[in-house]
């Protein structure tokens, strides 16, 4: 069963519980700062191998020492489901044992 858009009001309810976390009505966000770079390529690997565990898969942005973290739900037309929301709160999980913040 295709999951159900959240209304913004839930979406806004979601974030709540993930600090950092924003929408701009189309998908949820964050950026993780890290301490260099290959710490933040570890981090978009393990957060690779979640996503492959979940079926579900953002958008992931590498930098320097940055990892930006962008998801929506494709298959309900980029829409923001509770698939994203349990993604951000998988990644943010483990975003202490990178150091990110
Ligand atoms: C066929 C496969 O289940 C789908 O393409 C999955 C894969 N990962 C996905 N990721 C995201 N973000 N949205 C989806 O709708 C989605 N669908």
């Amino acid at each position: 069963m295709a999951p159900q858009p959240l209304s913004p009001e839930e979406t806004e309810q979601a974030l709540a519980g993930l600090p950092h976390w924003k929408t701009d009505g189309n998908s949820v966000f964050r950026t993780y700062s890290l301490t260099g770079h290959l710490p933040a390529a570890a981090m978009a690997m393990h957060i690779a191998a979640i996503q492959e565990e979940l079926n579900h898969h953002s958008e992931l942005t590498l930098g320097y020492n940055s990892l930006a973290v962008s998801v929506n739900t494709h298959s309900v037309g980029g829409r923001i489901t509770e698939l994203d929301i349990a993604l951000a709160r998988r990644i943010e999980e483990i975003a202490p044992n990178h150091g990110a913040s």
